[in-house]
């Protein structure tokens, strides 16, 4: 399966206290399954919220957001779950590991309670590898660094073969030397697993990396480059 994604005229709109915040608005984009996209802008230009809405976590207030030519979040929440179950990987800033579970367990969750084609603890040792972890299945989050912490995450995020690959300031948390080193394994996945990358982040030294790249300011998008920006 392809999975194109559109943005049609998509606004997400929060009212609160007589005030309403138009977090994103007039979004018109559209991404073709891996491509890998960089989102930068200031501090409340609502570049979350679009990865939210694209991740559909969230759903949009105007316009409408369509995968493959559906539109995902009218359906059920079973439907929806099920949809971010077979499509989208999240990685996010703070990692979000259970901190009871050791590596292995954190990445298996996805799959609990999940059918799957594949002997799951094998997909997870596979995954496990692939970021280069095989050593750690038995340590707690506690016992990892931020940088395999975030290698876990990743791990957990890929574990069932996703169509895209959705990541919050996944650097955001550390130094400069491992956000380089956990972009590039990132960007590993997008060219060996073919799957598309939404990578948000405020270093414009990362931004650069992508194949595209959108500024967001004032809840809309600034520009929308594709090419080599490095
Ligand atoms: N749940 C919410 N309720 C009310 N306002 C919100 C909510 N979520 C976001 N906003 C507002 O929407 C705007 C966009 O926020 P968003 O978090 O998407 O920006 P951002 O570009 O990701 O910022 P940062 O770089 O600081 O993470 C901000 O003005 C924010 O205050």
């Amino acid at each position: 399966m392809s999975l194109k994604i559109e943005c049609l005229d998509v606004g997400k709109s929060y009212a609160g206290d007589g005030v309403t915040t138009n977090a994103v608005q007039h979004i018109n984009l559209s991404f073709s399954k891996g491509e890998f996209t960089s989102i930068v802008g200031p501090s409340g230009s609502g570049k979350s919220t679009l990865l939210s809405l694209i991740g559909t976590l969230d759903s949009p207030t105007s316009g409408k957001i369509l995968y493959d030519g559906e539109e995902i979040v009218k359906k059920n929440k079973k439907a929806i779950s099920d949809f971010r179950f077979e499509h989208i990987g999240f990685i996010f800033q703070q990692f979000h590991l259970l901190p009871t579970l050791t590596a292995l367990e954190n990445v298996l969750s996805p799959l609990f309670a999940r059918k799957v084609p594949y002997n799951k603890i094998e997909r997870a040792k596979e995954v496990l590898e692939q970021v280069g972890l095989s050593d750690k299945e038995n340590s707690l989050p506690s016992q990892l660094s931020g940088g395999q912490q975030q290698r876990i995450a990743i791990a957990r995020a890929i574990v069932h073969k996703p169509d895209w690959l959705l990541a919050d300031e996944p650097t955001g948390n550390l130094d400069t030397e491992t956000g380089e080193r956990i972009f590039d394994l990132i960007q590993e996945l997008n060219q060996q697993e073919g799957c598309g990358v939404f990578f948000v982040t405020h270093d414009p030294k990362l931004a650069v990396k992508a194949n595209r790249m959108i500024t967001m300011k004032d809840g809309m998008v600034l520009s929308d480059k594709k090419g080599e920006f490095a």
